[in-house]
């Protein structure tokens, strides 16, 4: 029998949803995992699809639920939110969306799928139009931690999750801006969503490299001189460590994960930028000799790159936070004795938790560190991310689009 076209793309998605709802797997982690014999065409529909479903959770939820009596199994309900994306958010043609939806439903469930989405079809519009989407959208611990520390402009956080976020590249020294791109007051460019970076002429000679704007600035306020020697604590994939390398920096990047630490080399050697990298859990290394500065990029929730990663909203929960802040403090301690007096440290983490950002400062003290608090004049033209505290605190919803950072500077005492 011929297999139904489109079908497999939507078996993938499922499964990527499974993975992320289900088991909790990161979908970078899960797309990994789809069946090698995938068309990259489908592979990268069934991305889209499954994201456009973990974006948009709790809209298609809501719109769902009057037209079920009770909630069916998970690979019933993931055929449904697949079709009710398609049919709503994607522009499928209805009697596409219906009948793969159909097809990738349990058997015993074809029927109520059937009727559901017919329904969908007809009414749902409407329905999607008269919801408080950001609101919907947004897992309500998230939304309430959001509220507590960033008042009003929760909403508009939850708004900039809504759509793909563009491409943010930092370039090599002196290379030239590709063509279309945005050069945006920090330095990085600007791509539109979907570009793809290997499409881009000047790639393979490593004239550029991926980097959302918001992840730029830890690197750039520690404001590395050439020859000095810096640390690079949690390395990989190394958008940082190239940062420091092309400033002229001695570096040594530090890395947990073989897998990732194989990524941080490849990256390097695309750019042609230097660095020693060391495989250890930087909790527990002990460097051959002090730095002069140190970039502490932390392990963290990553509640601020949702735009980029939409499973972070549904596959962490409060006690993550709680543990990555936990492992943030080691690491903390840990770097601030490798440090030389009078040297410098940049704490970073893409979490718009508190927790895992300003939270730190408190401690910074115990530990012999001097808070160096940024000045909005070295950082051209976004003011409004340095905090009174004079740390940096940027968020999805800003200038445009952003991932969600903080980061603060700090001195060791002499
Ligand atoms: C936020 S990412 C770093 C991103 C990187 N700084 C960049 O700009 O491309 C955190 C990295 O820290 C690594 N990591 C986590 N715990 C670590 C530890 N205790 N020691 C060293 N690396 C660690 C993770 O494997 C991950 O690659």
């Amino acid at each position: 029998m011929a297999l139904l076209p489109g079908l497999p793309t939507r078996k993938a998605a499922r499964d990527l949803l499974d993975a992320t709802l289900e088991h909790r797997k990161p979908l970078e982690e899960a797309l990994e995992q789809l069946p090698k014999r995938l068309d990259p065409r489908d592979r990268a529909a069934a991305h889209r699809i499954a994201a456009t479903v973990l974006r948009r959770l709790g809209s298609i939820d809501e719109v769902l639920s009057p037209f079920l009596r009770r909630e069916p199994p998970p690979p019933a309900r993931h055929a449904l939110r697949i079709g009710a994306a398609e049919l709503l958010l994607l522009d499928t043609p209805p009697h596409a969306a219906v009948g793969v939806a159909v097809a990738l439903a349990p058997k015993a469930f074809a029927g109520l799928v059937n009727a559901v989405l017919r329904k969908v079809a007809a009414e749902g519009p409407a329905a999607l139009e008269g919801l408080d989407a950001p609101r919907l959208d947004t897992p309500s611990w998230l939304w309430s931690s959001w509220h507590a520390a960033y008042g009003p402009a929760v909403r508009a956080i939850a708004e900039a999750h809504r759509g793909p976020a563009p491409l943010d590249l930092t370039p090599a020294p002196g290379a030239p801006p590709p063509e279309g791109a945005e050069i945006l007051p920090t330095g990085s460019w600007r791509m539109t969503p979907g570009t793809r970076v290997t499409d881009l002429p000047g790639f393979a000679e490593g004239r550029f490299w991926v980097q959302d704007a918001a992840a730029a600035l830890p690197a750039l306020l520690l404001k590395p001189l050439p020859g000095e020697r810096i640390a690079d604590l949690c390395a990989a994939p190394g958008g940082k460590t190239a940062q420091l390398a092309a400033a002229g920096a001695e570096v040594t990047a530090v890395e947990r994960d073989p897998h990732r630490v194989a990524r941080l080399s490849e990256n390097l050697a695309r750019l042609r930028l230097p660095a020693t990298i060391v495989q250890a859990d930087a909790a527990a290394w002990t460097p051959p000799a002090l730095f002069d500065a140190i970039l502490l990029d932390a392990p963290c929730t990553a509640t601020g790159t949702i735009r980029r990663h939409p499973d972070v909203a549904h596959t962490k929960r409060p006690r993550d936070v709680q543990a990555a802040a936990e492992a943030q403090a080691r690491l903390l301690a840990a770097a601030a004795g490798m440090l030389k007096p009078g040297g410098r440290l940049v704490f970073a983490t893409c979490s718009l938790q508190p927790e895992e950002g300003e939270a730190h400062l408190a401690r910074a003290a115990g530990l012999g560190l001097v808070h160096d608090p940024f000045r909005v004049e070295e950082l051209p033209g976004l003011p409004e991310a340095i905090t009174a505290a004079g740390c940096l605190r940027t968020r999805p919803d800003m200038r445009g689009g952003m991932d969600g950072f903080f980061a603060a500077r700090f001195r060791r005492a002499a």
